[in-house]
């Protein structure tokens, strides 16, 4: 790591290599670089020391320049900073109480016991913010799958799916089940959940996660692609389908800070041909008068607001459910307008948005 450090900023000394090194002082302490020459240590400190101020902007970011300008086109230089200067911060460590084995209350009892502090997380009903970050993995309670670790705005989206008892629901990309679970808790263990994916490794993934949370209304389903058979088979069927998209992941850096340098305009432009792609052909499964959940861990419009719209421009039979009405549903007391908007700087949750969308009777 050190070495690689010293290349990126003696070289060409780029800007962009400047901002790396900014950030990467700015996430791990110098004393936590191993590896480290005295001179390398000694020209870290020295950086760490130079007045952010007098930087320019998408360093005193720690953003690139192309995602810094999009944000103050479209929310003004303040907000925009904000945002990536809480973008820049560690991540809380958030639990979902699973509540077909546990309530929050005793959960919290039996962590203070441990003794691991927590607070209630302020949206999410079944959300416990733990104060320190322990290792969870041995505790009974995560054996048993009484919690599981996800961030409250991860847990608000498959709350606003609003699923109920017996019903028929698709999480069209459910990954490693992050969702799959809360959903599959919320229908308490009635009804049948698909949970589909493409890739067999994040499907496998969900099968441990699966056990230990008790849930038997689960079936994973490995399709080819959105427009499978499989997909088609179940036309019409369904009363809630969740569209938890692939996307560039802006909304989690402070959990994977590396993920903005791996993302361009082109990158955010091929993600949204995927999006819209995969939105279309999940909305084939909804029944009338059925909802199509679609998210995104990003912030920006064209992965979010302009996906909806364009679907709902091609797909006319489809009304947006204001997110007011769907949080008041679910006793939620938010108001973030007519979609979910989750964001660090405001709600202390990683970025996340919604729509939810109801297939006309
Ligand atoms: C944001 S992640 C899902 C995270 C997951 N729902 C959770 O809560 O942990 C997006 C998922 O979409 C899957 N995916 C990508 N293309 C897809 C497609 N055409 N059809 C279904 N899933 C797809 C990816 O494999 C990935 O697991």
């Amino acid at each position: 790591m050190a070495a690689a450090i010293l290349t990126a900023v003696s070289g060409a000394a780029a800007a962009q290599s400047n901002v790396t090194v900014y950030g990467l002082i700015d996430t791990v302490s110098i004393e936590s670089i191993a590896g480290l020459s005295p001179e390398e240590v000694e020209w870290l400190t020295r950086t760490a020391q130079i007045d952010r101020n007098k930087l320019p902007l998408a360093m005193r970011a720690n953003m690139p320049p192309w995602l810094l300008d999009k944000l103050i086109a479209r929310d003004g230089e303040a907000a925009a900073m904000e945002l990536a200067a809480a973008l820049n911060q560690p991540a809380p460590l958030d639990l979902r109480v699973n509540a077909i084995k546990a309530n929050r209350e005793d959960v919290m009892a039996a962590l203070a016991a441990a003794p691991i502090l927590c607070e209630a997380t302020p949206y999410s009903p079944l959300g416990l913010r733990v104060i320190k970050k322990p290792a969870l993995q041995n505790l009974p309670l995560f054996k048993d799958g009484a919690i599981e670790v996800q961030d409250e705005g991860s847990q608000l989206l498959a709350q606003i799916v609003g699923v109920k008892r017996g019903e028929m629901v698709v999480d069209f990309c459910a990954g490693a089940g992050g969702k799959t679970l809360a959903l599959g808790a919320a229908m308490r263990n009635t009804g049948r959940l698909y949970a589909f994916d493409i890739s067999e490794k994040r499907l496998a993934k969900l099968k441990p996660r699966l056990a230990r949370s008790g849930l038997s209304n689960v079936h994973p389903v490995m399709i080819a692609h959105e427009n499978d058979a499989k997909v088609k088979r179940l036309a019409g069927k369904i009363d809630r389908v969740l569209v938890d998209a692939p996307c560039s992941g802006l909304g989690t850096l402070r959990r994977n800070p590396d993920m903005k340098w791996r993302q361009t305009v082109e990158t955010v432009a091929e993600m949204n041909v995927k999006q819209i792609s995969i939105l279309t052909s999940a909305a084939r499964l909804v029944k009338a008068g059925g909802r199509l959940v679609y998210g995104t861990c990003s912030f920006l419009n064209e992965e979010n607001e302009d996906i909806v719209t364009e679907f709902l421009q091609a797909n006319p039979d489809f009304t947006l459910v204001p997110m007011n009405t769907v949080l008041a549903e679910q006793k939620i007391d938010l108001d973030t307008g007519e979609y979910l908007k989750m964001l660090p700087h405001v709600h202390h949750t990683d970025g996340f948005f919604a729509a939810v969308l109801e297939r006309k009777k």
